[in-house]
């Protein structure tokens, strides 16, 4: 990032009300480029979330073929039709875990060489999860540690594999399943906890055969190499890890009522509701609707009284991004809320269990940081006392999930950076002004 960092700080004079809609679903945003970029003839996108890590793989993906632009009402993707193109340059993935990890995937069935690079959160991420099960299909790596920046080349003749996923991981899941698209014979993955699965949804609407056995010990996912994919029409849905924020926002704020329409309701991603429910917050949820395979619908919510609770570690893969905002509604609760099952947690654009510990404790909150997870004691509604400047460690969560804790504070609650917000939530200020929160946001370095 070159320009300077830009101090962010909300503030609620008034109850939150109104509706808004959140930009477009990440997951799914990704996920629609790259399968479009790999397809035969022309996918459509409406409403592609224009955010930085989404329109990284857009670049990735033109790089290697595809010729991707943005319409008046909707993005077009002419897709290269199977093979894709030997990229000139690095591929610039900023802070995206996964772009990278499922680019990997992609190129791993593809014998062309491409070097990954991003920023120093992405470069501190662990890549092995993925280098691992796409070596075992032929891929190589060259790399230090692990990391990036790292040189793929992908396998001249791909070789199936069965694989069991050692981490609950939707990204290790898709850049396994990317690689079986170029790969001869089935490719079979064995998950022991369900994961998001937009990849299984997306993959067939593309016309792949995708056969997913559920059992007690999980999922497995099977697809039948080298399917013949066909442009699509694709409408993203609201993403609900970006919806998370002000339905948190209107739940810790006294009188307030807040709508957010058109939210992706995929039952693998929608854990944070049962997590709020857990906590007696009144959230309404009415499913409407879908867009293509992805239940979409609204969500209300009206502050009250929370109550703690324990947070299951079987939500964890449903709302892994979701937890640093729940955080901040468990600082509100009355009594202790245990969350455990969070050591992925660790692992994300920064270690979020230790950098959430760090600032609600900045920020007055009792806690007790576990291996794996969090003990917070929450206030039972009463301001917490703030007062704080915010290191978010170039993790765009973080950043808001503060902004959000600010609201109810005795003293500001200063963000020292909302530059990574764009990653994934852009508008997220104006938005929240919109509500009737006040934003102050300070473009001067400090
Ligand atoms: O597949 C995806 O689109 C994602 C999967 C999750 O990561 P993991 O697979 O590492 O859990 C999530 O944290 C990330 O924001 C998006
Ligand atoms: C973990 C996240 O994304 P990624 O892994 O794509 O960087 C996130 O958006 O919270």
């Amino acid at each position: 990032m070159t320009a300077p960092p830009k101090p962010l700080s909300l503030s609620a004079e008034r109850a939150l009300s109104g509706t808004v809609s959140v930009p477009g679903d990440k997951s799914i945003s990704h996920r629609s480029l790259m399968l479009g970029a790999v397809a035969s003839g022309r996918t459509t996108i409406t409403g592609l979330l224009e955010g930085e890590d989404v329109l990284a793989t857009a670049a990735a993906m033109t790089k290697m073929g595809a010729v991707i632009a943005r319409g008046d009402t909707a993005w077009t993707v002419d897709g290269v039709g199977g093979a894709l193109l030997e990229p000139e340059s690095a591929l610039d993935l900023g802070n995206s875990g996964t772009s990278a990890r499922l680019l990997m995937g992609l190129i791993a069935a593809h014998p062309i060489t491409a070097t990954l690079i991003g920023d120093d959160s992405l470069q501190a991420r662990p890549m092995g999860r993925v280098t691992a099960p796409l070596g075992d299909m032929g891929a190589t790596f060259a790399s230090r540690g692990g990391r990036l920046p790292l040189t793929i080349t992908g396998a001249a003749q791909p070789m199936p594999i069965e694989y069991t996923l050692p981490v609950a991981s939707a990204q290790v899941k898709s850049a396994v399943l990317l690689a079986g698209l170029n790969t001869p014979g089935d490719t079979i993955v064995h998950e022991g906890e369900v994961t998001r699965d937009h990849s299984e949804r997306m993959l067939r609407g593309f016309g792949a055969e995708v056969e997913v056995t559920e059992t007690d010990r999980g999922r497995t996912i099977r697809l039948r190499g080298q399917p013949h994919l066909s442009g699509q029409a694709i409408r993203v849905p609201g993403d609900i890890s970006s919806a998370a924020f002000p339905i948190v926002a209107g739940l810790i704020v006294a009188g307030s009522r807040v709508t957010v329409t058109g939210v992706g309701l995929n039952p693998t991603r929608t854990g944070i509701l049962e997590a709020l429910g857990l906590l007696g917050a009144n959230v309404g949820v009415s499913k409407d609707g879908a867009a293509g395979a992805e239940p979409v619908g609204d969500i209300t919510v009206e502050a009250g009284p929370l109550t703690a609770a324990d947070i299951p570690a079987r939500l964890a893969p449903l709302m892994i991004d979701e937890y640093p905002i729940l955080m901040v509604a468990a600082a509100f609760a009355d009594g202790d809320t245990e969350m455990r099952g969070l050591a992925e947690l660790r692992v994300k654009e920064s270690d979020r269990l230790a950098v959430m510990a760090e600032g609600l404790a900045a920020c007055g909150v009792p806690l007790r940081l576990l291996d794996d997870g969090i003990v917070i004691t929450g206030s039972g509604g009463r301001a917490i006392p703030g007062g704080a400047r915010i290191d978010s460690h170039l993790d765009h969560r973080i950043a808001m999930s503060f902004a959000v804790l600010g609201l109810n504070a005795a003293a500001p609650v200063l963000v020292d950076d909302a530059r990574p917000i764009e990653t994934s939530f852009p508008g997220f200020a104006a938005l929240m002004q919109s509500l009737g929160v006040s934003a102050h946001v300070d473009d001067q370095e400090r």
